[in-house]
């Protein structure tokens, strides 16, 4: 908060040179990606937010405005004094006070001073109480911006962040919102305590003399103008920095999320050099935010300087000639020094509207990131009438799924469809029953589970579990039906045991031990130094690839879902562990509807039935046994992963030497 009486509020580059990517095209194609494009979006945000603490904004705004006047009356009080003890220029006759009670000089001089001292002791009163109420408004708001904006982050569909980068994200979750709380818990104080300067002030002054007034403030059209200059390049240069410093942050996060890959190629400086790059944007936005301020700020007080000579010089030439020119009303010594600490107070809000301006638009370049996130549109949305999936049998069918991942191109901000990575697929798994999806790479095997989950819409047919569509379910509770465990299995940093039971938190410990037995976890959570109680590092990497694979499983145990999908679950596994993982995986679907994708053919061989994919489409269905009868495309793979190359058919062999020019052409 601002002392009235001190200097303007100049903002702090530091604050401001908080972050760019991997490449200058990078820094092309998602430029857009952020802006909500959104008039007044600071506005918008307070509209959206700010509804339950408007009681205390009120509040605040009130005591301001009761202060206006009494907060300057003080310096009209001194003028007044001057002119009738002082120099005799008007008799001593204060309103509202009895005129006994000031017939001497020494009790007009006690009035006086008591006068004040209590407006001094009252103003402060009123200004702890306004500053308790806005910012107690300014905190609860920024509370809710930033709640709300992760909220709807963690609703975004899948899409957004495949082409999103996370570290951006962070950077407008954490980055902008603070410089938010800047502007909440700050510069709206101060625009109210320069308004309210600026208004007591003119009061004060044309109550005294109005056509003086006009010589005090002539400089004022001119601050105005230029202030408004101001305002436009200022805005500008804040959006570069907000843009360049969530590059920044999206440069970093790649780089130290990716350190193991930058040691293992010894591309430190590389990296170095990336971070470097992303930093220069950064300074060069700063750069151009200095030098917009390095020259206005100086004009701002250079202004205010010379209303105060013209003060002055007209008003000392006034008191002792008369006025001059057109004007009639005469002007006192006592009205002249009033006038002159006016005009040198009004200096620190003249200024203050320019540091107003600043903050006001650093705060717009952060807002329209934060709405340009909120606002973000998801694909996956759920239908008015969406009908909760309760009690599941575990049927699922794929019904002539035609599918493209929406491809955004964000330089256009606009979306257009990529070619089907799925084309007319349709098969039906049976309650109970565990089928397995093959096929070579990027044939659309995981993005089969991404529908089911409703990661993703189908554009055309139909997904649906034990026979209702999945778009008329909601959301919750399809994902709640489905327990899905990816290549990758994600695990927080924290203890074993809040791992294994994310999601259902109120798991005894019996059960816990129960789980991890099943996923035959026990013996290696049981060696660890603090058992369920040790930490295990960010993203689990204090353990194998293995170990955080079967503490998944764990998980996927406690929260028993009606259907299960595994997406390549051992795929980075050695050969022994993947024996252990599919010990504990086949009593998990024993008891429940599987879905597993797998490359490795011997992870389904046993299935009820597998489906072989190709290039979006469904090739062949069958056991294990009948699709090696067939002597299709499964019975290909499965000669090459058996070690039977002499076995695949020429136009097999053919398909993957076509395939592997391509990979290489690209
Ligand atoms: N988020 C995405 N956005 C755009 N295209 C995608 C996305 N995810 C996958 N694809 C593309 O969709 C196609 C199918 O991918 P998918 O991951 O389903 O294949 P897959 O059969 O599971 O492959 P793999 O066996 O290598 O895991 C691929 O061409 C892939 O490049």
């Amino acid at each position: 908060m601002s002392d009235e009486s001190g200097e303007a509020g100049e903002r702090d580059e530091a604050d401001d040179t908080d972050g760019p990517d991997d490449t200058d095209e990078a820094d092309e194609t998602t430029e857009s990606s952020y802006r909500a494009d959104t008039d007044w979006p600071v506005l918008a945000l307070m509209r959206d937010h700010g509804r339950p603490y408007l009681h205390l904004a009120v509040a605040g705004l009130l005591i301001r405005l009761v202060w206006i006047v009494p907060g300057q009356a003080s310096t009209a009080i001194l003028g007044y004094a001057y002119d009738t003890l002082f120099s005799n220029e008007r008799t001593f006759a204060p309103p509202l006070v009895p005129q006994a009670w000031i017939q001497e000089p020494i009790d007009q001089l006690w009035l006086v001073a008591g006068a004040m001292l209590g407006l001094t002791v009252l103003g402060k009163i009123f200004q702890v109480l306004r500053t308790l109420s806005w910012g107690a408004f300014a905190f609860n708001l920024q509370h809710d911006v930033r709640t709300g904006t992760y909220d709807t982050v963690q609703r975004l569909e899948m899409g957004f962040f495949d082409d999103h980068q996370t570290g951006e994200v962070m950077s407008i979750l954490n980055n902008d919102v603070n410089e938010m709380e800047a502007f909440f818990t700050e510069t709206i104080d101060d625009a109210m305590t320069a308004a309210s300067f600026l208004l007591g002030v003119g009061f004060f002054m044309a109550l005294l003399n109005w056509q003086f007034t006009l010589v005090a403030l002539a400089v004022v059209p001119v601050i105005v103008a230029a202030n408004y200059w101001f305002s436009g390049r200022i805005g500008a240069a804040y959006g570069a920095i907000r843009e360049t410093t969530g590059k920044l942050n999206a440069q970093l996060q790649n780089s130290v999320s990716g350190i193991s890959v930058v040691k293992a190629y010894t591309a430190e400086p590389f990296e170095y050099d990336r971070v470097e790059a992303a930093s220069e944007r950064v300074v060069d936005a700063g750069l151009e935010l200095v030098d917009i301020r390095a020259r206005h700020y100086p004009s701002m007080r250079a202004l205010t300087g010379v209303g105060v000579v013209l003060t002055f010089g007209v008003g000392a030439y006034w008191v002792v000639d008369g006025p001059p020119g057109p004007f009639t009303l005469t002007l006192t010594a006592g009205t002249l020094l009033t006038f002159l600490l006016y005009t040198q107070r009004i200096s620190w809000p003249m200024i203050e509207v320019a540091g107003v301006i600043d903050s006001y638009q650093s705060a717009t370049a952060s807002a329209d990131r934060i709405l340009g996130v909120q606002r973000a549109a998801e694909s996956v949305t759920e239908r008015p009438d969406a009908t909760e999936l309760d009690a599941v049998d575990g049927g699922v069918s794929y019904d002539d799924v035609t599918f493209a991942y929406p491809e955004s191109d964000q330089s256009e901000s606009d979306e257009r469809e990529s070619p089907p990575v799925l084309t007319d697929v349709s098969f039906d798994v049976d309650p109970g029953e565990t089928v397995g999806i093959v096929g070579p790479t990027g044939a659309g095997k995981s993005t089969l589970l991404k529908l089911l989950m409703r990661f993703y819409d189908v554009d055309e047919g139909s997904v649906s579990v034990d026979g209702h569509d999945v778009r008329d379910l909601t959301v919750d509770s399809v994902r709640d039906a489905v327990g899905y465990i990816s290549q990758d299995p994600f695990l927080f940093s924290g203890t074993v045991r809040a791992n294994v039971t994310y999601g259902t938190p109120q798991t005894d410990e019996a059960a816990v031990w129960t789980a991890l037995e099943r996923a035959e976890a026990d013996a290696f959570v049981a060696d660890l130094p603090d058992g369920l109680d040790t930490t295990i590092g960010e993203r689990g990497v204090k353990l194998s690839g293995g170990q955080r694979q079967r503490l998944c499983l764990a998980r996927t145990m406690l929260h028993d879902p009606g259907i299960l999908v595994l997406d390549e679950a051992t795929s980075h596994v050695d050969n022994e562990t993947e024996a252990l993982i599919q010990r504990s995986i086949a009593s998990l679907v024993a008891e429940r509807t599987t879905i597993v994708v797998a490359h490795r053919l011997s992870t389904v061989r046993d299935a009820d039935r597998i489906v072989v994919m190709d290039d979006g489409e469904v090739a062949e269905v069958g056991t294990h046994d009948e699709l090696l009868d067939a002597d299709g495309l499964y019975a290909s793979l499965w000669h090459v992963q058996v070690g039977d190359v002499q076995s695949l058919p020429a136009e097999f062999v053919d398909r993957v030497e076509r395939r592997a020019d391509a990979i290489t052409t690209d």
